[in-house]
């Protein structure tokens, strides 16, 4: 198909959705239509692990609302190639459940419409054919399922639920060799399933599709959530910190945030949908959400031992020619490097990315962006400027660091408010409110 054909697509449908308890194969079927009866149809494959123990009828019906739901979060892969004005979901679901769907699409996709300059997809509501009423939760198992993505956050819950006795049960989407050896750094017994995504996505990416940034922890989550059911397993851990909510700018009167599906917005509005059509109650939760980056970066000390794999840079996760571990120029290995370095000694931060960044005059630009000296908090998975600045403030009051190049630049490059106005070190290192932190897991947070 052209890209004028492709862009001239107006509406998104979802024709047909399967799951094999057998063989754990769920696929989704997705189809966007256009004038003079253009159609252009997408399959996705998820395949969840299987339990050694067959499921209960009640358990698989749970596990196919789960995916009813996935199916249309996951349909913002395809729906992004041509911005659709409608997307028409395919049966009917609980409010909790439509509030989602239309969330995932505008709030997910407003860095893909600000970027492509889409204003239409911010005010865009997914059609549902009616409302069903909200199914009886029930109580998920009590040994948590958590979501491991390489990078230290998810290795200091893991590591945090570890110690407390809760014997949790690391979980990845499409693990690559970084997650793989977390998980051996880790020495537990994973659970991974696989999404495959249709080729003939990149078929028309190459085509002229319209591309861009997608919620894709909102999918990640689904599947997470219905592996955890799947396997009578209890909540779904994330490790989410409190500065994933914050938007990157303002956009048509939009908040546009690049973490959205990060975010506690997001998060509550995936807890409600999945509670009101799965009946799962108290599925899902961020445990690091009332902390920082600066923070958790204090915590992932204590477990040097991931130092050789830890991984969080986007370059490394690629679905090919992928990164081996960080790339050493991106806004995330930059902002990651940054949080880290407060932490512990100059050489083992240096160890872990093998490359001093703090001490690179070409890194300086983009500091500036992360120190809110220069431009917009990138569009990445990065903290925000007074965390930076504060983490810049604890470096600047150690010797090893003061005659590094970046970090000398920046003492004199920084505003004077900027100074005055950023938290104290102390707020930064204190948790706030606990989101929605069950009391038996806040518990495992520092005070
Ligand atoms: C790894 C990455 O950053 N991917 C984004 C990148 O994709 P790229 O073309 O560079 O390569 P691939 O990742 O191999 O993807 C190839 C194309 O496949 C499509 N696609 C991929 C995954 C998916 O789930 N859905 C898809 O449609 C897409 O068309 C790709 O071009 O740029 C793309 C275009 O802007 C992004 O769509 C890719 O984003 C991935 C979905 C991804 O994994 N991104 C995460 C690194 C990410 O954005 N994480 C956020 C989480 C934000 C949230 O709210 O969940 C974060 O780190 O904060
Ligand atoms: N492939 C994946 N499978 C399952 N969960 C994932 C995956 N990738 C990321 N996650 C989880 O989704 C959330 C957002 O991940 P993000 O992309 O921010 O990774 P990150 O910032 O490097 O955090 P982390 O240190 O946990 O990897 C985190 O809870 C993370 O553990």
């Amino acid at each position: 198909m052209e890209r004028e054909q492709i862009l001239s697509l107006d509406t998104l449908h979802f024709p047909a959705s399967a799951f094999d308890p057998v063989t754990g194969v769920a696929t989704f079927d997705y189809r966007l239509t256009g004038p003079g009866g253009l159609a252009l149809d997408f399959r996705e494959t998820v395949e969840l692990p299987v339990p050694a123990t067959a499921p209960s009828a009640a358990v698989l019906d749970r596990v196919r609302r789960v995916l009813e739901l996935l199916h249309v979060v996951a349909g913002v892969s395809y729906y992004k190639t041509a911005a659709p004005r409608r997307v028409v979901a395919p049966r009917p679901v609980p409010a909790a459940a439509a509030a989602l769907f239309t969330a995932v699409y505008t709030h997910g996709l407003a860095e893909y419409a600000y970027r492509n300059d889409l204003p239409h997809v911010l005010a865009l509501t997914v059609e549902t054919p009616g409302e069903a009423p909200a199914a009886d939760p029930v109580a998920v198992g009590t040994r948590p399922l958590s979501a491991v993505g390489g990078g230290k956050d998810s290795i200091v819950s893991l590591e945090l639920m570890r110690g407390a006795g809760l014997d949790p049960v690391p979980f990845s989407v499409n693990p690559n060799p970084v997650i793989e050896r977390v998980g051996a750094a880790s020495g537990l017994p994973a659970l991974a399933a696989r999404r495959r995504l249709d080729p003939r996505l990149f078929e028309v990416n190459a085509a002229g599709a319209r591309n861009g940034h997608i919620p894709v922890t909102a999918i990640n989550s689904l599947i997470a959530i219905a592996t955890a059911t799947l396997h009578g397993l209890g909540p779904v851990v994330m490790s989410n910190e409190r500065s994933a909510s914050d938007p990157n700018l303002v956009w048509h009167g939009h908040e546009v945030n690049h973490q959205w599906s990060k975010g506690v917005d997001a998060e509550g509005l995936l807890r409600a949908a999945v509670t009101a059509h799965a009946g799962l109650a108290e599925p899902y939760f961020s445990l690091l959400r009332p902390l920082s980056e600066l923070h958790i970066a204090q915590l992932y000390a204590r477990w040097p031992a991931y130092d050789g794999v830890v991984t969080s840079c986007n370059a490394a996760f690629k679905l090919s020619g992928a990164s081996e571990r960080w790339c050493g120029h991106c806004p995330k290995c930059r902002f990651v490097f940054l949080a880290m370095a407060p932490a512990m000694p100059r050489e083992r931060v240096v160890a872990i990315f093998g490359a001093d960044l703090l001490d690179d005059p070409a890194q300086l630009p983009g500091y500036r962006e992360l120190l809110g000296v220069d431009g917009h908090k990138p569009f990445e998975c990065v903290g925000e400027v007074e965390e930076c600045v504060v983490a810049l403030g604890m470096l600047l009051e150690r010797p090893e660091w003061r005659d590094a190049a970046v970090v000398a630049a920046l003492r004199d490059e920084v505003p004077q408010a900027a100074w005055s106005s950023a938290a104290s070190r102390a707020a930064m290192l204190t948790p706030v409110d606990a989101g929605f932190v069950p009391p038996a897991y806040a518990k495992l947070l520092p005070a």
